[in-house]
C-alpha cells in the first residue's frame, strides 16, 4: 500500500481512537461522581492492576505488552485529573529518582509538589496538602531507606501501592572529567556506585547531598571549582550538564522499590503484599515466638529489617514484608497471633504486589 493510503488509515484510526477516549472520559467522569458521594478514594490501585493484567491477557498485537501499559499509564493518568485534582508529594527538585517514580505510577496529568525531604512528603500528606505521597523504602543493593522506615512509626498514613524503578546512574558535569576534584550525590547513589568510584576516582572528595537532583543542581553551580555528580540522565538535562558516563552503579539490575503512601488501605487484588511493624516484649523467645505466627499459618515473609525504637536503648522496632492481604483469611490469623507475642503491631498497608520495574 502506497504510503499516503497507510497515512489515510492511521487518520481514520486516530479518529476513532479519540472518539472512543471521549466516550471514556464521560464514563470515567462519572465514576468520579459516585466516588465524591460514597467518599471513596479518587486513586483505585486494586482496579488499576486487574486493568493492566487484563491488557496483558487480551493483548496480541504487535505491540509489546510494555507499551501498552505505557499508554495506559497515561489514559488513567487523565482519568484520575478529570474525575479529581490530584496532587502527588515526591522529593524536591524536579527530576530526583522519587519524582520519576511517582510520575511512572501517575503519568503526566496529575499535579506534584516537591517537599524538601521526606518528613515533609509525608507531612504534606497527612495535612491534607497533597492526596499521595511516594518514598523510596529499599534498594536491590544498597537495602534500607532506614529514613522512611522511621518516618513509618509515627504517621497516620498507610501504603497503597509500590512501585519498582530501575536505577541507571550517570556521571554528570559541565566540565572535562579530568577537571573533576568534588563530585556530589545522595547516599545511596554512592554506596550503588561504590566499586566504580573506588576503580575510577580513589581521589576525588565525594560530598553528600539531600538527593541526586540537589547534587546536580551543585555541579552546575560549582563547575569552576571541579565539581561533578552523580545521578539520573533526567537531572543532566534538567541543568544543562553534561554526561559523561552512564550506567554506573555496580550492579546492571539496580531497582528501588518506592511506596505510595495515602490515607486508605488498597483493597484486595488476589496478588498482595502487607508491610507491618511490630516491637516484641521483652522476654526470652519472644522474637521468634512472633516469627512463628507467620510459619504456622504457611505466610510467606519476604522481608525483615531491624530499627532502633528511639524510646529506650536497644529496644527494636521491626519491619516486616508478608504475602497476601491483611484481610485474606490466613494473613489475618497470623496478625492475630502475632499480637499476643508483641507490645505493639502496627498495619502499614496492603497494596498490589506488582513485579515488573
Ligand atoms: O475505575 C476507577 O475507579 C477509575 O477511577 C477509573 C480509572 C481508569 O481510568 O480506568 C482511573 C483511575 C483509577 O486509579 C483506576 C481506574
Amino acid at each position: 500500500m502506497p504510503l499516503n493510503e497507510i497515512r489515510k488509515k492511521i487518520d481514520a484510526l486516530d479518529n476513532k481512537l479519540i472518539d472512543l477516549l471521549a466516550e471514556r472520559a464521560e464514563l470515567v467522569h462519572e465514576v468520579g461522581v459516585i466516588k465524591k458521594k460514597e467518599n471513596l478514594q479518587i486513586y483505585a490501585p486494586e482496579r488499576e492492576a486487574s486493568l493492566l493484567q487484563r491488557l496483558t491477557d487480551i493483548n496480541g498485537g504487535r505491540l509489546p505488552d510494555k507499551s501498552v501499559h505505557a499508554i495506559y499509564r497515561e489514559i488513567m493518568s487523565c482519568a484520575l485529573a478529570l474525575e479529581d485534582d490530584l496532587k502527588i508529594a515526591y522529593l524536591a527538585p524536579e527530576g530526583t529518582w522519587t519524582h520519576q517514580a511517582a510520575i511512572k505510577k501517575f503519568g503526566h496529568s496529575v499535579e506534584y509538589t516537591a517537599g524538601s525531604n521526606f518528613a515533609e512528603v509525608f507531612d504534606m500528606v497527612a495535612r491534607r496538602k497533597c492526596d499521595y505521597g511516594v518514598v523510596p523504602i529499599e534498594n536491590s543493593t544498597e537495602g534500607a531507606v532506614s529514613h522512611t522506615l522511621d518516618l513509618f512509626v509515627d504517621s497516620p498514613l498507610h501504603i497503597c501501592a509500590q512501585i519498582l524503578l530501575r536505577i541507571d546512574h550517570c556521571l554528570m558535569a559541565g566540565i572535562e572529567r579530568k577537571e573533576i576534584k568534588t563530585i556530589y550525590s545522595h547516599p545511596q547513589a554512592f554506596g550503588q556506585s561504590k566499586n566504580w568510584l573506588l576503580r575510577e576516582f580513589p581521589e576525588v572528595d565525594l560530598v553528600e547531598v539531600s538527593s541526586t537532583a540537589k547534587a546536580a543542581e551543585l555541579a552546575k553551580e560549582f563547575a569552576a571549582d571541579g565539581a561533578a555528580a552523580i545521578g539520573p540522565a533526567l537531572a543532566a538535562e534538567l541543568n544543562g550538564l553534561s554526561i559523561l558516563e552512564t550506567s554506573i552503579q555496580d550492579s546492571a539490575t539496580n531497582t528501588t522499590r518506592f511506596l505510595v503512601i495515602g490515607e486508605k488501605f488498597c483493597p484486595q487484588t488476589g496478588k498482595d503484599r502487607t508491610s507491618i511493624l511490630f516491637s516484641v516484649r521483652d522476654r526470652p523467645g519472644s522474637l521468634v515466638k512472633a516469627l512463628q505466627s507467620f510459619d504456622h499459618l504457611n505466610v510467606n515473609m519476604s522481608k525483615i529489617e531491624s530499627r532502633p525504637s528511639k524510646q529506650r536503648d536497644w529496644e527494636y522496632i521491626f519491619y516486616v514484608d508478608l504475602a497476601g492481604h491483611c484481610e485474606d483469611e490466613l494473613v489475618s490469623q497470623a496478625l492475630e497471633e502475632l499480637d499476643t507475642h508483641c507490645s505493639m503491631v502496627k498495619i502499614l498497608g496492603s497494596y498490589p504486589d506488582i513485579s515488573e520495574s
